[in-house]
């Protein structure tokens, strides 16, 4: 229960009690195995802690899911996940922990600093000895052997961009998946991915609990598209955005040069367009964002080509960021004879919308233009490189504290979770509830219109 006062109109304080709050249940190995015997928790013995009363975490110990909260008598309750963090009691004991590292999908700036604190958080903190690398993503678990790691080896992999296990798209086999780690005789499986790869645990959670194994499974979010919902958002997400930024400044440069000069600048964002935003409000430079989340189109009233023509005239530049996934709908697919194609996960792989819009700006200005009248595009798309990349300071912080988050709760005997942060605070979410959690950006609020009124680009609904 909480209590806060406020004050009204009049000057008179009210005091407001909120409480009513409903903890989400996690999976716990007890559920499927009520005899297992329970450990002190390590960290007793650690020269570097010194547990007090208050050092472990309580199941009483919470995060609330949303803070910012109109009060109203509402009966609804409050959702709440249980804290993150070392628990007085854990249900393995480290000479018998057997743990799989795994990283899936594509990359994000940081995979490599949370491969590192698996290893050095399960070794150092919790005296595990036995902790492996499954190589290339989930096909690893039943093609190849998996490679011993220590801290040793691990030691300077949070300067490495990429994963130095590797990774890869497609290849979920259920059965072998989950066969390759009962024959190995993994009891943690800490499971690093996006989307994609949360779907896919869900499935190996389960076959694990059907099988009745002893078996902790953990997953640590990792989507540099920010395209997974409740926590606040992906390590390596701000890397991005710093990566992109330099897209965009080099693009304004380029665009400011020249005589009506357009500087054109696609950035990653699958379904969302998290990355082309927070770019464009960080840096200022940008006179239009068009992201997967609402419609554009270019000819007539209210339209690009208007906008662009208008800003060509007031400011002789303007830059322009396109997420790749937006803008699919506009694209003529006719000439291009597309099919849709997708990748070996089954991600939709998208037409240019970079390229097009390039050729389109041309064709519009030799079309309404006279001859002599100079203008210039020029088109950058960093690609790779906003995600290629070791993760800044921030990034990697956020990488330790996320790691150690996930063997705190995997030693303690939580299961099928997923650790992350929820307004600052780390916690754990069960893996269903993260797998079904899109995170679009939600265009109705306030961080969209200050997008709009930071470019003064059209809204694009006049048509
Ligand atoms: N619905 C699903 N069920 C099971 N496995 C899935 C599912 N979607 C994706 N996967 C697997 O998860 C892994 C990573 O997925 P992908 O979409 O490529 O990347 P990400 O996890 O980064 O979104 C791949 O091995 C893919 O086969
Ligand atoms: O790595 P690939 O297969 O070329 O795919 C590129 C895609 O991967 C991403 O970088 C990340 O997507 P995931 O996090 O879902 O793997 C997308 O932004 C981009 O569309
Ligand atoms: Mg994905």
């Amino acid at each position: 229960m909480a209590s806060s006062a406020t004050t009204d109109a009049g000057g008179e304080e009210h005091h407001l009690t909120i409480q009513n709050i409903r903890v989400q249940k996690l999976p716990h190995l007890l559920h499927t195995h009520p005899s297992l015997r329970s450990h002190p928790n390590p960290l007793d013995a650690n020269p570097f802690f010194h547990p007090s009363s208050e050092f472990y975490i309580t199941p009483s110990d919470v995060v609330l899911r949303h803070i910012l909260h109109g009060v109203s008598d509402s009966p609804e309750p409050r959702l709440a996940y249980h804290r993150a963090g070392p628990r007085k009691t854990v249900y393995f004991d480290p000479g018998h922990v057997r743990a799989a590292i795994v990283t899936c999908g594509g990359l994000c700036p940081g995979m490599n600093t949370v491969i590192r604190e698996l290893v050095v958080g399960l070794w150092d903190l919790y005296g595990a000895r036995h902790i492996f690398g499954v190589a290339a993503g989930y096909r690893g678990f039943y093609s190849g052997e998996p490679v011993a790691l220590n801290p040793k080896m691990v030691h300077d992999w949070h300067r490495k961009g990429g994963t130095v296990l590797e990774t890869s798209r497609g290849g979920f086999d259920l059965h072998r998946i989950v066969d390759g780690i009962q024959d190995r005789g993994f009891n943690q499986v800490y499971i690093i991915g996006g989307d994609g790869t949360m779907r896919g645990m869900v499935e190996i959670f389960n076959e694990i609990q059907r099988r009745e194994l002893n078996i902790a499974v953990a997953g640590i979010p990792k989507t540099v598209d920010n395209d997974v919902g409740i926590i606040d958002r992906s390590f390596g997400f701000q890397t991005a955005v710093e990566m992109a930024q330099q897209a965009i400044s080099a693009a304004h440069t380029e665009a400011e040069s020249a005589v009506n000069g357009i500087g054109l600048v696609k950035l990653m964002g699958r379904s969302t367009g998290h990355i082309a935003l927070h770019a464009t409000l960080s840096s200022r430079d940008v006179d239009c964002c068009l992201i997967p989340e609402t419609d554009f189109y270019l000819e007539g009233r209210g339209g690009l080509l208007e906008f662009l023509d208008a800003r060509l005239k007031e400011n002789g530049h303007a830059v322009v960021v396109v997420a790749e996934g937006a803008g699919q709908d506009v694209i003529p697919r006719s000439d291009v004879a597309h099919v849709e194609e997708k990748d070996e996960s089954g991600n939709p792989v998208f037409l240019d919308v970079g390229g097009w819009l390039k050729s389109e700006l041309k064709k519009w200005w030799a079309r309404d233009h006279v001859a002599d009248e100079l203008f210039t595009v020029k088109y950058i798309d960093p690609t790779y490189m906003i995600r290629a990349v070791p993760a800044n300071a921030t990034d990697n912080l956020y990488c330790t504290l996320v790691a150690h988050s996930a063997i705190h709760g995997a030693m303690a005997g939580y299961t099928g979770f997923v650790s992350g942060p929820i307004n600052g605070n780390y916690a754990y979410i069960p893996v269903e509830e993260v797998a079904r959690a899109k995170n679009p950006v939600d265009t109705r609020d306030h961080k969209w219109a200050w997008v709009r009124s930071l470019t003064n680009q059209p809204d694009f609904e006049n048509r």
